[in-house]
C-alpha cells in the first residue's frame, strides 16, 4: 500500500524553484532518506508534506487521500507524525507521564484507533505508554523526571512521544544532529529496530551518510529542487549524476 504519493510537487518562492515537480512514492513499511547537497529542497520538501508550507502546484496524497487544504494537525491525526527538532517533552512531568499524555493524545486525535479501544480506555492507554517506553528502551527511566534524563534520552523520549501517536508514517529531520557517536549508533539502531518491530514507515532527512546507507530501504537524491537519482543505498551510492552534485556542491 502506498503511503505517501507526491505528483509534480513544486515550490516556488519568488524566482527560486527550491522543490520542483517532485514525484515520490513511500510504501507501507519502507524505509526512505531524502539527502541532497545543501540547498537541495530537503526541509521545503517535508514542509509541504506536513503542512506548513503550500505548494506553488502539486499533489500530496497521504493513505490514498489528498492532504490538500489541511491543517498540519489534520495531517498529524491521520497518522503522519514527525519525530525529532520538536519540542514535544514536558520537561516537568516524568518519562511514563510524557509516554501517556502522548498516547491519550493519540486516542482522542485519531478517528483510526478510537474505534478499537472505546471500552477501556485507560488501560489501553497505560499499556500504549508502557510498550512505546519499552521499545525506545526507557521502562526503566518511567519514574524519573523527564529533564533529569541525559541528551541521548531526551531524543529517544521524542522518539517515544512520536511513536505513541502510532503513526503511519514517521517524519525524521536529522534526528543524531547533536548527538555523541555512542549516542548516534544507540540511536541508529533503535530506529532499526523500531522499523522491523513496528514495521514503520518512515521518512528520513539526514546529511549524515553513514546513517543513511544503514538504515534505508531506499533513498530519493535531490539537487536544486529535482529528483536527480533514486535507488538502493548501493545503487545511489554508485550513481555519477550523485557524486557529481555533491562534488559540485564542494566546488562552488
Ligand atoms: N521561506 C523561504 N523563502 C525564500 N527562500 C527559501 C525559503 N525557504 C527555503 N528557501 C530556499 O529554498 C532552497 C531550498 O532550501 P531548503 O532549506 O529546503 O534546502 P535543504 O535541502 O533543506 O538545505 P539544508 O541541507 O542546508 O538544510 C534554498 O535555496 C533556500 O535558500
Amino acid at each position: 500500500m502506498t503511503v505517501l504519493k507526491t505528483e509534480r510537487l513544486t515550490k516556488q518562492f519568488g524566482g527560486l524553484t527550491a522543490v520542483d515537480e517532485v514525484d515520490l512514492e513511500i510504501e507501507q513499511g519502507e524505509g526512505v532518506s531524502l539527502i541532497g547537497p545543501n540547498g537541495a529542497g530537503k526541509s521545503t520538501f517535508i514542509n509541504l508534506v506536513t503542512r506548513r508550507l503550500e505548494p506553488s502546484y502539486g499533489e500530496i496524497a497521504f493513505q490514498g487521500d489528498s492532504i490538500i487544504g489541511m491543517d498540519p494537525h489534520e495531517v498529524v491525526q491521520r497518522g503522519m507524525s514527525k519525530s525529532f527538532q520538536t519540542a514535544s517533552i514536558f520537561p516537568e512531568l516524568t518519562v511514563k507521564e510524557n509516554a501517556t499524555i502522548a498516547a491519550l493524545a493519540a486516542e482522542h486525535g485519531s478517528f483510526r484507533f478510537n474505534f478499537f479501544r472505546n471500552q477501556n480506555s485507560y488501560p489501553a492507554v497505560d499499556e500504549l505508554a508502557n510498550e512505546v517506553l519499552e521499545s525506545v528502551g526507557l521502562y526503566d527511566e518511567r519514574e524519573n523526571q523527564a529533564d533529569s534524563l541525559d541528551y541521548g534520552n531526551k531524543r529517544r523520549l521524542e522518539l517515544g512521544i512520536a511513536l505513541a501517536a502510532e503513526p503511519d508514517m514517521l517524519l525524521m529531520d536529522e534526528p543524531t544532529a547533536g548527538m555523541s557517536p555512542d549516542e548516534t549508533k544507540s540511536t541508529v539502531d533503535l530506529i532499526k529496530r523500531v522499523k522491523e518491530e513496528l514495521d514503520l514507515t518512515f521518512l528520513l532527512v539526514e546529511h549524515d551518510m553513514e546513517i543513511v546507507f544503514d538504515i534505508s530501504d531506499r533513498i530519493v537524491v535531490l539537487n536544486r529542487g529535482s529528483v536527480i537519482a533514486e535507488g538502493t543505498p548501493t545503487e545511489v551510492q554508485n550513481d555519477p549524476a550523485v557524486q557529481e552534485a555533491y562534488l559540485g556542491g564542494v566546488e562552488e
